[in-house]
């Protein structure tokens, strides 16, 4: 079942740009320019791009706070604007900029008012709540005022607020954006487990990509307010030819490294092979080098930092298989 659409979707700005010395002229910005999405019910879906490729305005035409320019949209059947009031209760939403917590009282009395804000059933609220506290370990912050939350513990405490009514779609802006190691942790399996029931279906933005592959089967990549990549991860890698690369550490060093079909020897050092596999597998690469006297070997997987890198800098596909 689609849970998200948009078709044609599209949002400019008018902006005022210096046009001599006094002179201001208006220049008209496409930060989203045709985005189609078609998200399924369950979706984990990775939304990234570089800055100012149009991520957070597409993720708020999705929720209602923007109105496009131009084209269709529709999240769980309802269009986000004429319907935000009814889209709010199937919706969670985190904007890492923004807070739905009210500053000044404790995180505890936040979601009591959220849960008469939205109706949500005394136990069924107990029990989210519960959930969250434990997945997120809240408790020891529950008393604190929201202002006086670290950012690791505020976000950890968004992601409570968000969840609390049982939305069918999770919207995320940024969720583990200045985060410690273990917060990023902590958010990422949290959000791995709520994906895992496959009921929730979420969509999120990220500059961190390690955030992608934990948590992402589906990448969507937007760049000058256009979709540039949508599939896998494993898709992207094969669209620009990474490869997995076996690295060989040997007892002493080799006149001659040997050739090996489907792999292309990369590097050679002091008693160290590199080899790209292209077809062979590692099983393979490794059964034609047992005869030599091997004293490590690693298998390096295609680093999706540098394909993503080259692909918002416009490096073309070259070297695909
Ligand atoms: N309210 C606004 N008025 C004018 N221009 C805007 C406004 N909001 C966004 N833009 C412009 O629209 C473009 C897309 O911005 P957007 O915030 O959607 O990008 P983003 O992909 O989320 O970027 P980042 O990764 O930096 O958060 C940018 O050129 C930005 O300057």
């Amino acid at each position: 079942m689609t849970v998200i659409a948009a078709h044609g979707l599209r949002k400019e700005f008018t902006v005022r740009v210096k046009a001599g010395r006094l002179r201001r002229a208006r220049r008209v910005v496409p930060a989203v320019d045709g985005v189609d999405l078609s998200i399924q019910r369950g979706e984990m879906v990775g939304y990234i791009g570089p800055n100012g490729a149009g991520k957070s305005t597409t993720l708020k035409m999705l929720t209602g706070v923007l109105t496009p320019t131009a084209g269709e949209v529709s999240v769980c059947g309802l269009s986000p604007v004429r319907q935000r009031t009814r889209l709010a209760r199937r919706i969670g939403v985190v904007f890492g900029q923004r807070t739905q917590l009210w500053w000044d009282l404790p995180l505890g009395d936040s979601y009591d008012l959220l849960r008469h804000i939205y109706r949500v059933p005394a136990a069924e609220h107990a029990a989210r709540l519960r959930r969250c506290r434990s997945l997120l370990d809240l408790d020891e912050f529950l008393d604190t005022p929201v202002r006086q939350l670290s950012l690791g513990q505020r976000m950890r405490g968004e992601l409570t607020a968000a969840l609390l009514h049982g939305p069918e779609v999770l919207f995320l802006d940024e969720p583990t954006i200045g985060l410690d190691v273990v917060s990023k942790q902590a958010v990422r399996g949290f959000l791995a487990d709520l994906g895992a029931g496959g009921d929730v279906t979420l969509m999120l933005t990220t500059h961190d990509l390690a955030d992608i592959e934990k948590l992402c089967r589906r990448l969507l990549v937007i760049d000058h307010g256009r979709v540039v990549h949508d599939g896998t991860i494993e898709a992207l890698h094969a669209r620009y030819g990474s490869r997995r690369r076996v690295v060989v550490e040997l007892e002493e060093p080799l006149a001659v490294p040997p050739e090996v079909p489907g792999a292309t020897l990369v590097t050679v050092g002091q008693a160290r092979l590199e080899y790209d596999l292209t077809s062979a597998t590692a099983g393979e690469l490794l059964a034609r080098l047992a005869g030599l006297a091997l004293r490590d070997v690693s298998i390096v997987e295609p680093d999706i930092e540098d394909v993503v890198a080259r692909l918002y800098t416009g490096v073309p596909v070259t070297d695909a298989p």
